[in-house]
This record gives structure tokens, C-alpha cells and sequence, in this order.
């Protein structure tokens, strides 16, 4: 049996007197497309961060493949496959969409020391740097400055981003947060044209895009698993409802 692209077992930590991890264990089979969901304060953004090695936990393991890299730094976490985005913007507003993430191809490649030098000089991590513009739908507008990009061309960037690490595991942190909502959907449209081989794990708070797109949701309350389940039994589910809308039906909810 393959192991799960990636697996949390009894994932703990407090700050101070306030726990805001308790016995995680969460598990994403290959290929998975799972919303992590939660009012705020749950604690999803804690639990990506020890996911990815910013924060230590208490206690408790973390599996990528199979293999224990609760040790590992957050660069070599990347290494071996797993990448994240960041709830706030965090590129370079002067470069290029395509400068950009030809830099990351490059930092990835181990060439990063002379990334400025002009980008023909780059041809192999320029065509695929391209390439992932172009299915992150940012082909057209690869050679404009990031500024100049509209905002929720500017998360699709972030995705491309993480992509130039080519990541077995991708960790979404709110993609569409400030995005307009008419233009959410087309981005996890993009995100979910990604190939099967990349497992995705997405916070998101707006629950139409969450029902539309994960194949699997895990509700997070207090900083413990609730419960996870289908997009159909998570709506069905009456300790969700009350977390959610205090009753009524979680579909439309949106916290945050
Ligand atoms: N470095 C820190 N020190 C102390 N408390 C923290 C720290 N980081 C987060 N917290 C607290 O931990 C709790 C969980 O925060 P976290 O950001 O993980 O929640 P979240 O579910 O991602 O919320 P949101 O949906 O608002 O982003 C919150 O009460 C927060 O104030």
C-alpha cells in the first residue's frame, strides 16, 4: 500500500495556556483535494505552519510520503516536496510574472547566484517557468510587471510560485483571500486543473468554494479535528451546522 502524500499523527501545541493544537491527525491520500476548514481562531493556520516546519509542535509527528520530517527545517521540507502559500501577498512587485517564476525555477535548480543574468540566458528554466504560468491561466500577462497584474492574477502567481518547487504537496493557505468573490471560482478552477500527482490541502472560508471543489473537508474547532468527512456529510452534519450558523446549513456560510 502507498503511503499518504502526507500524514499528521497527534499533532500538539499550546501558546501560553491556550491550545491551539490537540492530537491532530489528519491524513491526505495521493492526489487528495482536502479543505481545511474552521471558524477563526480554529487554529488551521497554526497547523499548516508546523506542517511546514515555521512553527515546532509539542508533540507529534509529521509524515510527507512516509518519511518523518518533523526534524526537517522549512527548506528542506520544500526539497523534499512540500510548498505552501501565504495568506497575505508576498511577491516582488516590480518583476515580470515570468521573471519571477523563472527565479524560483532557478533557486529550485540550484542557479540562483546568477538568476539576474538576462533571461535568455535561462532558455530551460524560462520555458518552464512559462509553462506553469500558463496553466495557472497567466500566460497572456506574463511579461507585465506584478504590480500592474489584477489581484487575483496575483495569487495565481503565488501558486505558480510554489509550483517552480515542484511540490508533491501543496499547501493553500486562503488563495482567493481578497479576491473579489465573482473571481474565487476561476481561481480554484486553475487550482483544481493542477495534475493528480500534486496532493492539495486549501484553507478557504468562503463554503460555496469549498463544497464546489475539495473532495474531502476537515472541520477544525478549538484546535481539534471535529470531524472530516465528504462535501455531502459535512453538510449534513449537525455539530458542523452549529459551529457554522448555530443550526442552519453551513452551505453559503462564510467566517472571516
Ligand atoms: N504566535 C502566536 N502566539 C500566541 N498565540 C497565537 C500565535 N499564533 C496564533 N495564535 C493564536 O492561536 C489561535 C489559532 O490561530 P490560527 O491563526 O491558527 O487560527 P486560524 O484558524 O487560522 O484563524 P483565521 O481563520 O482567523 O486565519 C488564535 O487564538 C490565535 O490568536
Amino acid at each position: 500500500m502507498t503511503a499518504p502524500a502526507l500524514a499528521t499523527r497527534g499533532l500538539d501545541k499550546q501558546f501560553g495556556s491556550l491550545r491551539v493544537a490537540q492530537s491532530i491527525d489528519i491524513i491526505l491520500p495521493q492526489g487528495a483535494r482536502h479543505a481545511l476548514i474552521g471558524p477563526n481562531g480554529a487554529g488551521k493556520t497554526t497547523l499548516i505552519n508546523m506542517i511546514t516546519g515555521m512553527l515546532r509542535p509539542d508533540s507529534g509527528r509529521i509524515l510527507l510520503g512516509g518519511e518523518d520530517i518533523t526534524a526537517l527545517k522549512p527548506d528542506a521540507r520544500v526539497k523534499k516536496g512540500l510548498a505552501r502559500t501565504f495568506q497575505i501577498n508576498t511577491l516582488f512587485p516590480h518583476l515580470t510574472a515570468l521573471e519571477s517564476v523563472t527565479l524560483a525555477v532557478c533557486e529550485r535548480r540550484g542557479e540562483a547566484g546568477n538568476w539576474w543574468r538576462p533571461l535568455p540566458n535561462h532558455a530551460d528554466a524560462v520555458d518552464e517557468a512559462y509553462t506553469i504560468l500558463a496553466a495557472m491561466q497567466l500566460g497572456p500577462v506574463c511579461l507585465r510587471p506584478t504590480h500592474a497584474l489584477a489581484y487575483g492574477q496575483q495569487r495565481l502567481l503565488e501558486i505558480a510560485l510554489a509550483l517552480a518547487t515542484r511540490p508533491k504537496v501543496l499547501l493553500l493557505d486562503e488563495p482567493a483571500a481578497g479576491v473579489p468573490s465573482g473571481e474565487s471560482a476561476a481561481l480554484f478552477e486553475a487550482i483544481a486543473g493542477l495534475p493528480d500527482d500534486i496532493t492539495v490541502l486549501f484553507i478557504e472560508h468562503d463554503m460555496n468554494i469549498v463544497f464546489r471543489f475539495a473532495t474531502r473537508i476537515i472541520v477544525l474547532v478549538g484546535g481539534a479535528t471535529l470531524v472530516e468527512g465528504t462535501p455531502q456529510e459535512i453538510s449534513s452534519d449537525s455539530r458542523v451546522r452549529e459551529v457554522y450558523l448555530g443550526s442552519t446549513q453551513p452551505h453559503g456560510a462564510r467566517h472571516g
